[in-house]
């Protein structure tokens, strides 16, 4: 399941006696699905954890303690975790997943081969503290994908990037490095790049039944409900929860400087404290642009990544500017209605 000396370490000795940990493997409202050593379970969370920060509260693939009652105690630490920033909500955050070892980053060798978006995904790993890893799908339609390959591999330090035919066995060799025993994956890419059938592919027996499962609800009745952690073959847990699979990633800082560590070394070297990158102006960043170092490609999509985010910053910035402005306004309101001005 998953439960390494990372998650261990964190139990007191009374907990290592008395607690069960669960691992959750779906969520829907305050009703979730776990996985404990006696089998799977539902567990309805009491109403005080909706009061948590949403960050704070059961997302799919955390470790939960529950006491010898089966009362849910506390969430463990995570080792990796992903949420996105919902555009035009200011900082608003939607937790995906948590505790994944490695995110398969999914796109084919066709069209959809994109550095752009790539970068986007990467990102998105790094913030969250996943492993990525590079997933070329359809590499039976290129003569030699070598090229793709090497372009991918560029995109950000030490990044590996695979080529495969989804729909053969062999993915489940190329990929069994980042699927042993108690290993927590996730696949991410646009649609029609492969994603359905490489996990198919690497289901194996398993992919004929699906994650529905039918169960009592506390009424007596049947529901199904689609557990989103399912096993595969080589021991490993694939996460695979609808948000994940339509996932559109919005940049953040630490990601960019991570994912464009070669950019951002350059820009050390700009005269500027605060060069743009825009004009040549002693910009190192330009300079390497020149020279081939860098693609011109990468450092628009960078500095595009980097306005998003300043974008976000400001959107929230600006909304408790505004809060600030109408409460300032209340009060003066407030005063004059009182005849004191
Ligand atoms: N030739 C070839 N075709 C593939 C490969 N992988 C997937 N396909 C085909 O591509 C199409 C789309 O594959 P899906 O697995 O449905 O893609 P997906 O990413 O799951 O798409 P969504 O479900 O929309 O997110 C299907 O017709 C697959 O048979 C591959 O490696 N080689
Ligand atoms: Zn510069």
């Amino acid at each position: 399941m998953g439960f390494g000396p990372f998650f261990q370490q964190q139990l007191s000795l009374d907990e290592f006696d008395a607690a069960t940990p669960a691992r959750v493997t779906a969520r829907d409202g305050l009703i979730l699905q776990l996985i404990t050593p006696s089998g799977f379970q539902r567990l309805t969370l009491p109403g005080g954890w909706r009061a948590l920060p949403v960050d704070e509260q059961p997302v799919v693939g955390d470790w939960l303690l529950l006491d010898a009652a089966g009362v849910a105690q506390r969430l463990l630490e995570r080792s990796s975790f992903l949420a996105r920033r919902a555009a035009g909500h200011g900082h608003h955050l939607q937790p995906m997943a948590a505790n994944l070892s490695t995110l398969f980053i999914v796109t084919s060798c066709n069209q959809d081969f994109n550095p752009s978006r790539l970068e986007r995904y990467l990102t998105l790993a790094q913030e969250g503290g996943a492993a990525p890893v590079i997933v070329l799908t359809k590499a039976d339609l290129l003569e030699n994908p070598a090229d793709l390959l090497r372009q991918a591999q560029r995109l950000a330090p030490g990044l590996i990037a695979l080529a495969l035919d989804a729909r053969q066995t062999e993915a489940r060799t190329l990929l069994a490095p980042w699927l042993g025993e108690g290993e927590t994956v996730a696949f991410v890419g646009s649609s029609g790049v492969g994603k359905s059938t490489l996990i198919n592919t690497l289901r194996g027996e398993a992919a004929q039944a699906t994650g529905a499962i039918r169960e009592d609800d506390a009424h007596g009745r049947h529901t199904t409900t689609s557990r989103q952690l399912l096993p595969l073959e080589g021991g490993a847990w694939l996460l695979d929860t609808p948000g994940m699979r339509e996932l559109r990633v919005e940049a953040s800082d630490a990601g960019l400087e991570a994912v464009f560590a070669d950019v951002a070394a350059l820009a050390e070297r700009c005269r500027f404290r605060d060069c743009g990158h825009q004009q040549d102006d002693g910009c190192a960043v330009r300079a390497a642009v020149d020279d081939g170092e860098i693609d011109v490609r990468r450092l628009e999509n960078f500095l595009k990544l980097q306005r998003e985010q300043g974008y976000l910053r400001e959107s929230a910035h600006e909304s408790r500017d505004r809060q600030r402005k109408f409460s300032k306004m209340v009060n003066s309101a407030k005063v004059t209605k009182f005849g004191r001005r």
